[in-house]
């Protein structure tokens, strides 16, 4: 635990291309986040800055030219960068960051001290990039950001009757599982510390893929996601989860957490669609895991892991090929894949924009570690827009599903305002 993940994979002749250089400067935590966003506003640039479940490195890595657009993401094609998909690409487009400047720092998280004076540990920059970067002031991330004025939250009657058409749909038939979102939106009143809070959602998410993205294109996202869509070791091995079902965690042992049938059912359903996706390529070698209760944060959910020997398969485009037909899965859309989608696109009044799609590093030291982008949220500079969903099945109840899409956006809406 701890450990960085490209501590030790760095090939010799990698760190030989690259310009290695060590900052003598000090700032705590909060103050190079703050200098390392705005440099990426100032100048346009793409910026994904991210922490690895059971990681306490967060990397930063910046795309000069604000990112590239995709049609589609072929994993198999793409440089070693960052990845961000939206829900739909008819809406918002992929957006791929190559790898212009890199760099990286630890976050003590045992101790949780986070104002600790820190050095940022360069990996590949310019000398007068890094030198704009520490002349760059410190200042709040959302004041640069676009203004939104049509935008609401969605409310709990709308929420309510959707989630009673979808289990109408599933009692005809038309539907086996669906997973209506909602936005709730949040005037900023004060000025925002986003900086320090993607801080406290690193120290308080260890098990999570946190994030803080920036591009022209998307704007500013923040997020701290337990959902694993595609782990991929070169020539080693290929991961994703099936992940659903959610209660909130209690003072009991994770281990003694029980289960309705609902919860079981909505799961299932998802590690069918997991298994489905291998028959469609005829795999049938595969590990599974599962399915445990894990934690994610206050929230609890039921996880199935399946595992793939690619060297033994022999295999080694498995991953591209899966993100194609995984993406969506049922733990964001719904099942039969297409129904659910038209469902969604005649019931959801707001645009999911990034929230559903997928986010991580791609074919970085022949890693590609990409997530479901949950729990996340969308800043402007005048509001704060929270995105959650709820999987629903024949035996759902509309109050709870709202409720758990209320604790769901509390993830970061009690951190970012501090409540
Ligand atoms: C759609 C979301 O969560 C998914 C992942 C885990 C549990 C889920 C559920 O219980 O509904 C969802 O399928 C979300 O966090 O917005």
């Amino acid at each position: 635990m701890y450990q960085s993940y490209y501590d030790g994979s760095i090939k010799k002749a990698e760190l030989k291309n690259s310009t290695f250089k060590k900052n003598e400067i000090k700032l705590k935590p909060a103050e190079w986040m703050s200098k390392v966003v705005n440099y990426a506003q100032i100048k346009n640039a793409g910026l994904a800055i991210w922490k690895l479940p059971q990681d306490n490195t967060i990397h930063i890595l910046y795309d000069l030219d604000g990112g590239t657009k995709l049609d589609e993401v072929n994993l198999d094609d793409l440089e070693a960068g960052f990845i961000l998909a939206p829900f739909q690409a008819a809406e918002n487009p992929n957006i791929h960051f190559k790898t212009d400047i890199k760099g990286s720092f630890s976050l003590d998280l045992v101790n949780n001290s986070l104002d600790e004076l820190i050095e940022l540990q360069w990996e590949k920059i310019k000398s007068e990039e890094e030198d704009s970067i520490i002349k760059t002031n410190i200042e709040s991330l959302h004041k640069r950001l676009k203004k939104t004025v049509s935008i609401n939250s969605t409310s709990k009657k709308d929420y309510i009757n959707t989630v009673k058409a979808g289990i109408n749909a599933i009692k005809t038939e038309e539907l086996y599982k669906v997973v209506p979102s909602k936005i709730k939106c949040v005037n900023i009143e004060e000025t925002l510390d986003i900086a320090d809070a993607y801080l406290k959602a690193c120290a308080k998410y260890t098990d999570a893929f946190v994030s803080l993205t920036f591009s022209p294109t998307s704007g500013l996202w923040m997020g701290a996601t337990p959902e694993t869509l595609i782990e991929d070791k070169k020539n080693e091995y290929f991961k994703t989860v099936a992940l659903a079902g959610t209660q909130v965690k209690t003072e009991n042992n994770v281990i003694h957490t029980a289960w309705t049938q609902k919860e079981i059912e909505e799961q299932a359903l998802v590690s069918r669609y997991i298994i489905n996706c291998f028959k469609k390529i005829r795999l049938r070698e595969y590990e599974e895991i599962g399915p445990k209760t894990i934690q994610a944060g206050s929230l609890l959910h039921l996880k199935t892991t399946y595992k793939v020997d690619t060297k033994a398969l022999n295999f080694p485009e498995l991953a591209s090929v899966m993100l194609k037909l995984l993406h969506p899965t049922s733990a964001v859309c719904g099942i039969p894949k297409e129904k659910a989608l038209e469902f969604l696109a005649e019931k959801e009044s707001h645009n999911r924009s990034y929230f559903s799609g997928f986010i991580g590093p791609v074919r970085m030291y022949d890693q590609s570690h990409i997530f479901v982008n949950l729990r996340c949220c969308q800043f402007t500079s005048n509001k704060v827009i929270f995105y959650a969903g709820a999987g629903i099945t024949i035996d759902s109840d509309p109050e709870k599903e709202w409720f758990e899409t209320e604790m769901k956006c509390k993830v970061l809406e009690d951190i970012v305002f501090h409540t």
